[in-house]
């Protein structure tokens, strides 16, 4: 098991006091790339990346890239992917490849192997997971992590409004979905620190609030779903209450829409963060 100085956890918490706590995505949609002039393929899709990663690798805690919007480009668009991952990290950045892979077990090892192990061309700091083939078969995710130090970061509540007809569903003990991933999830994290690098995503979205006690989970928790999902925010302190200090606001098009321009999308990220670490009670 990797030192729990060098764990993710460790990680993400020098880099979180050391700048602004803060998750960038890399998300090139198409509209995006067109909005910056760029083509919809693999050439604009890698000059897009580098943008992001030339304004904000050395002066935000996290980056996320999104593989769905380099999946589309093919094989050409994993290669960028790994490419970003890459300049990412050297420059600086904490790197969460947005990929939300989830399988039976024997086959989400392989997934672990492609995002978490070091040899992997795709492998970043940490990845997201959907656990809705059942919690326990992201366990070969769970430990390839623990080996190399990477975190996990497990869908919960998510930041879309249909999520909440599955992860808000009643189950037969009486606890949501949701309340039994973060029961796992806190379970593993219990007594890690900083805190565990078994993270939840939250969207930071949810209407008529979490209803959790999400300072049990000890773990990072990221809030996507601000800025063009609606989500502001002011809304953190009720939807996180005392488990304010675990959270990683994450923002793509809010700062994105602002390149290509590498002192705009700095520009807004300083704005965007701003705002956040007034709330989360940090400096900005
Ligand atoms: O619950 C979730 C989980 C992941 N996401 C991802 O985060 C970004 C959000 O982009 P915005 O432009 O800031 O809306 C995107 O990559 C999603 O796939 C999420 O939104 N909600």
């Amino acid at each position: 098991m990797t030192d729990p100085q060098t764990s993710f956890a460790a990680r993400l918490a020098a880099a979180g006091a050391a700048r602004p706590a803060l998750c960038v995505g890399i998300d090139p949609h198409p509209g995006l790339l067109s909005a910056w002039g760029l083509g919809d393929d693999a050439a604009g899709l890698d000059r897009f990346a580098r943008t992001v990663v030339e304004a904000l690798a050395d002066r935000v805690a996290v980056l996320k890239p999104q593989s769905a919007f380099f999946e589309r480009h093919g094989s050409r668009g994993i290669a960028v992917l790994e490419t970003v991952i890459a300049e990412a990290r050297s420059a600086g950045a904490l790197v969460l490849v947005d990929a939300k892979r989830g399988d039976i077990g024997s086959t989400v090892a392989a997934y672990a192997d492609a995002y978490l192990d070091p040899a992997s061309p795709l492998a970043g700091d940490a990845v997201t997971a959907s656990p809705y083939l059942g919690f326990g078969s992201l366990e070969p995710m769970f430990e390839l992590a623990a080996k190399h130090g990477k975190g996990v970061f497990v869908l919960a509540l998510t930041s879309n409004p249909e999520g909440a007809g599955v992860q808000r569903a009643v189950a037969a003990d009486g606890r949501t979905v949701a309340g039994t991933i973060l029961a796992e999830l806190a379970a593993r994290n219990a007594g890690a620190t900083p805190f565990g690098s078994l993270g939840a995503v939250i969207g930071a979205t949810a209407a008529g609030g979490i209803g959790h006690d999400l300072a049990k989970v000890n773990g990072p928790l990221l809030a996507p779903g601000l800025g063009a999902q609606g989500g502001r925010p002011a809304d953190l302190t009720d939807l996180f209450g005392p488990a304010l200090p675990l959270v990683l606001p994450a923002y793509s098009r809010e700062i994105l829409q602002n390149g290509p321009a590498v002192d705009a999308l700095r520009a807004s990220a300083d704005t965007v963060w701003r705002s956040c670490a007034s709330v989360l009670g940090r400096s900005a």
